[in-house]
């Protein structure tokens, strides 16, 4: 078989314009000249690397598989001699050397006592553009701080005098035998905060047996994912449907077979938030050509995700149920339903269940919380005999095993945690996410005890007081406006 000759680094350099750009990813050149335009991350973010090795930069943001699946076959130019590559050397800004020597001070995994924690340690550590990706939220970001807030609304009426020498936390989720009700919900670009991504956070939830939710925008690419699993772990697959029906038919049936065991079908992103915090760290780094006076309706805040997401439809509908029904024999679970009527709709449909969930605030600001949609549809579904028809999960902004004991008191099956296990696993990788999870089991342990409760069985609405759940009173302080609207909040602005 003839060896296939390999390009040279000086032969890559020499196309390092915008009419004649090659990059190299993974030891392999691609020609995206044609494609610089359509970048929705911009093409200046490409060019800053053209004629050189762009792996680095390429690889948070995009699924391995991303060059094959949409780069044309005539593009891809070849394996590259990487020992011809001149490495250019990155001089370290300031800014990097402090965030180095922050890294050096960090607290000890031990001193991180409940989730909360590594949210502080992460916002220290991380690189700022992933801490603005993972941290932020729509607009105002109000939703993001009501997911937290009403859980405080809520109060426990716990029994006294109860045996509770053995307590039982385990339970099941969607016929899946688990052993606390949370399951690591889907969150895109793990490769942001941790070099192997999404993999840490599946081999954590395999030591703790707790459910992994695919992401669809995963760093990873999904078969690496399920082999990262351990031999009887349980993943379920969440999904952003593509315009394009063939490739999400093609992604559905790969998951099933690889043993999905769930379809979780996000419903409430036609179209991605827009992020302000993420926006304005983008444009400190690397602004897209786009920004410049173009006028263009382009928010650059979703640079990195649009760049991945602009195959999102925005037609999906109820009509399309049946059609997924008849590609799949996984249960299918709506993710993002914000209101009983469409719990009921999804009834209707024959959907094994739903996720109450407002993206966590990523997508409409002043969406209500799940914990409050929660509160709103299970009276209904129970008054109407259907409470048993439809698993109910939430999620957004869970932090302490009360709010999971809160959201299981109040009829969810189980809750989905996001953020938590993104900064555990970027500010101190495997062993930080495995910490966080043990810790939600000893709280859980704790508060199951302190509430009078021996099993989930026994968690009924009985034991919470909802009175000021649905009284938004005053709205959340809004943290933004101290922080985030002086436009010379970020360095970058000051300089110019
Ligand atoms: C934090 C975070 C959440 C994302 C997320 C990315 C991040 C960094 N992304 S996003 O890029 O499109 O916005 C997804 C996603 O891929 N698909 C999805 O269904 N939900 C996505 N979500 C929402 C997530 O599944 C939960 O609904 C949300 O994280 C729960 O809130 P907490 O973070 O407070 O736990």
């Amino acid at each position: 078989m003839t060896k296939v000759t390999e390009l040279t680094g000086v032969e890559v350099a020499k196309h390092k314009s915008a009419d004649d750009c090659w990059v190299i990813v993974h030891g392999r050149a691609y020609d995206v000249t044609e494609f610089l335009p359509e970048h929705p991350g911009g093409s200046k973010i490409i060019l800053k690397y053209a004629g050189k090795d762009a792996t680095e930069e390429f690889d948070p943001i995009h699924p391995p598989d991303t060059l094959d699946k949409y780069l044309p076959k005539d593009k891809h130019k070849g394996p590259v001699d990487m020992s011809t590559v001149v490495v250019e050397k990155q001089e370290v800004l300031p800014e990097e050397q402090e965030r180095m020597k922050r890294i050096e001070e960090m607290p000890l995994l031990e001193q991180c006592y409940n989730l909360l924690d590594f949210e502080g340690v992460a916002k220290r550590v991380m690189k700022k553009t992933a801490w603005g990706y993972y941290s932020s939220a729509a607009d105002d970001e109000i939703t993001l701080r009501e997911n937290q807030n009403a859980f405080q609304r809520i109060w426990f009426r716990p029994k006294v005098l109860v045996n509770v020498e053995k307590v039982d936390f385990t339970t099941t989720m969607l016929g899946t035998k688990v052993d606390i009700p949370f399951y690591v919900t889907a969150t895109a670009l793990g490769k942001l905060g941790h070099i192997e991504g999404e993999v840490v956070l599946t081999r954590a939830a395999a030591k703790h047996n707790v459910i992994q939710m695919i992401p669809t925008l995963a760093s990873c690419s999904f078969d690496e994912i399920m082999d990262a699993a351990g031999t009887d772990q349980v993943q379920w697959l969440q999904l952003y449907v593509n315009k394009d029906r063939a490739i999400t038919k093609k992604i559905v049936e790969h998951a099933e077979k690889r043993g999905c065991k769930g379809l979780f079908i996000t419903v409430d992103a036609p179209q991605l938030g827009r992020r302000e915090k993420d926006m304005r760290l983008k444009f400190t780094d690397e602004g897209s050509n786009v920004q410049k006076g173009s006028g263009e309706k382009t928010d650059n805040s979703q640079g990195a995700a649009r760049a991945i997401s602009s195959f999102i439809d925005p037609a999906l509908s109820w009509d399309d149920i049946p059609w997924f029904k008849s590609i799949t024999k996984m249960p299918i679970i709506l993710k993002g339903v914000q209101r009983v009527e469409d719990v009921l709709r999804a009834v209707e449909v024959g959907c094994a269940g739903v996720v109450l969930s407002n993206h966590g605030g990523r997508q409409l600001d002043f969406a209500r919380s799940g914990i409050e949609v929660l509160a709103e549809t299970m009276p209904v579904l129970k008054k109407m005999g259907l409470d048993k028809k439809i698993e109910v999960y939430i999620d957004g902004g869970v932090r302490r095993a009360t709010d999971i004991i809160k959201a299981l008191c109040l009829g969810a099956k189980g809750v989905g945690i996001g953020r938590p296990f993104l900064y555990a696993m970027s500010a101190y990788g495997q062993d930080g996410v495995e910490r966080a999870m043990q810790l939600l089991k000893d709280e859980m342990e704790m508060n199951m005890r302190l509430i009078g409760a021996r099993t989930i069985e026994e968690l009924n609405e009985g034991m919470v007081d909802v009175r000021g759940l649905f009284n938004h009173g005053v709205g959340p302080t809004n943290h933004l406006a101290e922080r985030v609207y002086d436009p010379l909040a970020s360095p970058a602005q000051r300089e110019r």
